[in-house]
């Protein structure tokens, strides 16, 4: 595919300000002490929906409780609708507007919260993951609005705020709904992942993910001088290291019982599928700054990335991670990890499977410490049928804008509700990412292309006027 070409520069233009907005608001939903400003996010994002004219209701999902017992109020989840006649289809919009942290010490190039243009892209935290995919939905219908033209569908919207920290509180409103918002719903659309190349893509897949807090705990009763103590205590950083070393082997293979026999099976059909995708591991090698990937064959590795379970260590709490030398013993630790979840896994039987096998390893070391193993996010994985006449719609809409038909891809990573959509509702779901292959989420840098927003929004049109013509086949 051909570099895409350049996109004016947005300057003052309503879509980039409306971004720069949203993107200035630090909408972290992991951090308790940002909440003042998540509930700020959803107020704009309800008021933005209202000033278009739509039917919004900021809808409160209770309380989130922290791991220390303290309850704390979760951001409301916004709801609108534009238009409900009874003889249009109704697509239902999902987005979120929390974000992952991000502080300029990470690596950033430029301010996260301060959107950057540069080259075109623009860069900002939750940029691409997902201010700018909701703004270009609610830019499509400003579209219509703006052209006097009626909406081919009706169109809802869920915008959530907790979708970085699992959807807390997101299925009991869906529960709750299901007979009321999403009565009339006919197909829900995601647009929360990016494609895999330069090729625009749908897709079809997202793993679930089992998120863990393990806690090495009643060591010494608080930080010790390591030259003055060394020697002399079990420390909890080494029993949690020794049993951290346990979950996964250096070539990827899950060492934990019961995981990898639950994985269903590759069959010919998915084989054929990711051989025929066009995917260059020079390239991804190059995009994320290595030389050796744990898999060489296109094949293998998009079956590692998209349907194979994996264990990821995001960080040790309680460490010492500063500059500098500290020499200290730390007294209580705990290792954050998850295990992205594929077909037919069950995060249930994940956490026990998890829970057993760590204590077994633990109890092995025959350490003074406790261990103590939470699971904080157990969120299923997500499968769509490809064959559903909302593919065809995508692929069609793809086609009229990009004038390419689309990669149909999996995603590696977790949209929590995606499941909780398709099992409650029983809709048909579709995932239609407009981010690019390179955008950097949850990372340093993460932009969302000027070409990716404007394309992305022509094509969010497009796709409304061509899911409006299923209606008309199929009655
Ligand atoms: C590319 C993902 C599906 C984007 C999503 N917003 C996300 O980051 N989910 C959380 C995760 O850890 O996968």
């Amino acid at each position: 595919l051909p570099h895409p070409p350049p996109t004016p520069h947005l300057g003052k233009c309503v879509a980039f300000q409306a971004l720069r907005e949203w993107v200035a608001i630090e909408s972290d939903s992991s951090n308790v002490l940002k909440r003042p400003d998540l509930h700020h996010m959803m107020e704009k994002a309800a008021q933005k929906l209202r000033l278009m004219g739509g039917m919004v209701e900021l809808v409160d999902i209770g309380q989130q409780e922290l791991p220390d017992g303290q309850t704390l109020a979760l951001p409301k989840v916004v709801t609108a609708q534009f238009g409900s006649d009874p003889n249009k289809r109704t697509v239902c919009i999902y987005g979120h507007v929390d974000v992952q942290p991000a502080k300029m010490d990470d690596g950033w190039a430029t301010d996260p919260y301060n959107l950057t243009d540069i080259n075109g892209n623009l860069y900002g935290r939750g940029a691409s993951d997902n201010k700018a995919p909701v703004l270009a939905w609610i830019h499509a219908v400003e579209a219509y609005q703006a052209l006097h033209m009626e909406l081919p569908v009706n169109v809802k919207f869920i915008i959530e705020g907790m979708e970085e920290t699992g959807s807390n509180g997101l299925e009991d409103m869906i529960v709750a709904q299901r007979d009321i918002f999403f009565s009339d719903v006919d197909y829900i659309i995601i647009s929360d992942c990016g494609w895999l190349s330069r090729r625009p893509a749908l897709t079809y897949g997202t793993r679930g993910n089992c998120y863990f807090f393990a806690e090495v705990i009643e060591g010494p009763k608080q930080d010790l001088h390591s030259g003055v103590y060394g020697g002399t205590v079990i420390e909890p950083m080494t029993d949690l290291i020794g049993i951290l070393d346990t979950l996964i082997d250096p070539n990827g293979k899950i060492l934990i019982p019961g995981i990898r026999e639950a994985v269903a099976p590759l069959s010919d059909e998915e084989w054929k599928m990711y051989q025929d995708i066009q995917f260059d591991l020079e390239n991804y090698k190059n995009k994320i700054g290595v030389d050796q990937l744990m898999y060489n064959s296109k094949v293998d590795l998009l079956a590692h990335m998209w349907r194979y379970p994996t264990v990821s260590i995001h960080g040790i709490q309680g460490a010492f991670s500063d500059h500098g030398t500290k020499t200290v013993i730390p007294a209580k630790v705990v290792a954050k990890f998850s295990i992205r979840q594929v077909p037919n896994m069950d995060p249930a039987v994940v956490k026990k499977q998890v829970t057993d096998y760590l204590h077994l390893v633990f109890s092995k070391r025959k350490s003074p410490n406790k261990l103590k193993v939470t699971m904080v996010i157990g969120a299923k994985p997500w499968l769509a049928d490809t064959q559903d006449p909302v593919f065809e719609a995508g692929k069609a809409a793809i086609k009229r804008v990009f004038n390419v038909d689309p990669d149909l891809i999996r995603e590696g990573a977790t949209i929590p509700i995606a499941r909780t959509f398709q099992d409650v509702t029983g809709k048909s779901i579709i995932m239609m990412p407009i981010g690019g292959f390179d955008d950097g989420l949850h990372s340093q840098n993460e932009k969302m292309s000027r070409y990716n927003y404007i394309e992305g929004t022509k094509y969010f049109i497009a796709y409304l006027h061509e899911v409006s013509l299923i209606k008309k086949t199929s009655v």
